[in-house]
C-alpha cells in the first residue's frame, strides 16, 4: 500500500484563515490533512509511539516516566503525583503522557525508520514553517517544534501563557488534534482565560484532524479530563518558531 504524501490539505483557504488569526489571536483550521494522511498520523499516535508519564517535578523541571515502567511502580510514585496535585493548587503544573518528537527525531529514537519521523520532519520543515508566516502574518517563522500528548482520566495542563526565552522564540502556538471521538462534558478542552476577570473566553473541545493556532503569550490551559471520560485526549502540540 503506498503511503500518503504529508503535505496540508491543498484545499485550504489560508487567507480566510489569517483574517481570523489577525482578528482573534486564534484560529481553528479542520481538515487540515487530507484524510488519507490523517488517519495515518491517527493510527501511528494510536498505535507506535513509546509515550512517557510527565509532571512537573518539584525542582520545577518535569519528571518523565516511561509507560512500560509505570506497571512496576510503587507507593513512591503515587506519592510524587499526590504531592504534584497538591502543588498545582498553588502554582503552575502539569501531568499528561508525551513524546519528544523532535529530540527523538534527532536521536533517531525509538529507532531511525519509526514512521513518526517523517511527520516531525514534516512539522519542522519549509512547508509547516511558510504556512505558519502565511497564517500569522509573522515571516520570521523558521520553524515548528512538536510533541505528541495524550492524556487520559485527571491529566490537566495548569494555567499558563507559553512565554519565550532568548533560546526559544514562540510565535504562535499550535495543536493537531487528533481525538477523534469526544463528549463536550469529558473536560480535557483547550481553555482560554480573560486575565482580569478569569472567566473563560473559549474552549475548544478536543477534535479531530483540526489544527487551533493562537498568538502567545495569551493565558491558557488544557481542562482536566473528567475521570469518568470514556476515552483519551490525542494530539501534537507545538510551536512556530523565530530562533534558527
Ligand atoms: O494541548 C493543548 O490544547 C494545549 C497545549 C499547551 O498549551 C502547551 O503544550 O503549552
Ligand atoms: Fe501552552
Amino acid at each position: 500500500m503506498s503511503q500518503p504524501t504529508l503535505r496540508l490539505n491543498p484545499a485550504l483557504d489560508v487567507e480566510k484563515y489569517a483574517e481570523i488569526y489577525a482578528r482573534d489571536g486564534l484560529v481553528q483550521i479542520p481538515d487540515v490533512f487530507e484524510r488519507p494522511t490523517a488517519e495515518l498520523i491517527s493510527e501511528i499516535m494510536e498505535t507506535s509511539l513509546p509515550w512517557a508519564l510527565t509532571f512537573l517535578g518539584e525542582d520545577g523541571r518535569p519528571v518523565k516516566i516511561p509507560m512500560e515502567a509505570l506497571q512496576g511502580a510503587g507507593p513512591d510514585l503515587k506519592a510524587q503525583i499526590a504531592a504534584l496535585i497538591q502543588r498545582s493548587g498553588q502554582q503552575y503544573g502539569f501531568i499528561y503522557f508525551n513524546f519528544g518528537m523532535v529530540s527523538a527525531y534527532n536521536a533517531g529514537e525509538p529507532r531511525a525508520n519509526h514512521p513518526i519521523h517523517p511527520v516531525t520532519g514534516f512539522l519542522m520543515g519549509e512547508e509547516f514553517a511558510a504556512f505558519g508566516r502565511k497564517l500569522t502574518g509573522d515571516d520570521a517563522i523558521s520553524w515548528a517544534d512538536s510533541q505528541a500528548t495524550l492524556y487520559r482520566p485527571n491529566d490537566f495542563l495548569g494555567l499558563h501563557d507559553d512565554s519565550a526565552s532568548d533560546e526559544v522564540q514562540r510565535v504562535a502556538a499550535y495543536t493537531l488534534g487528533f481525538t477523534s471521538r469526544w463528549r463536550s462534558d469529558w473536560g480535557g478542552q483547550t481553555l482560554f482565560h480573560d486575565p482580569d476577570t478569569g472567566d473563560v473566553t473559549r474552549g475548544l473541545i478536543p477534535r479531530w484532524n483540526t489544527l487551533t493556532v493562537f498568538r502567545v503569550p495569551q493565558l491558557h490551559s488544557v481542562a482536566p479530563v473528567a475521570p469518568y471520560a470514556n476515552g483519551a485526549r490525542l494530539s501534537i502540540v507545538g510551536w512556530f518558531r523565530r530562533d534558527r
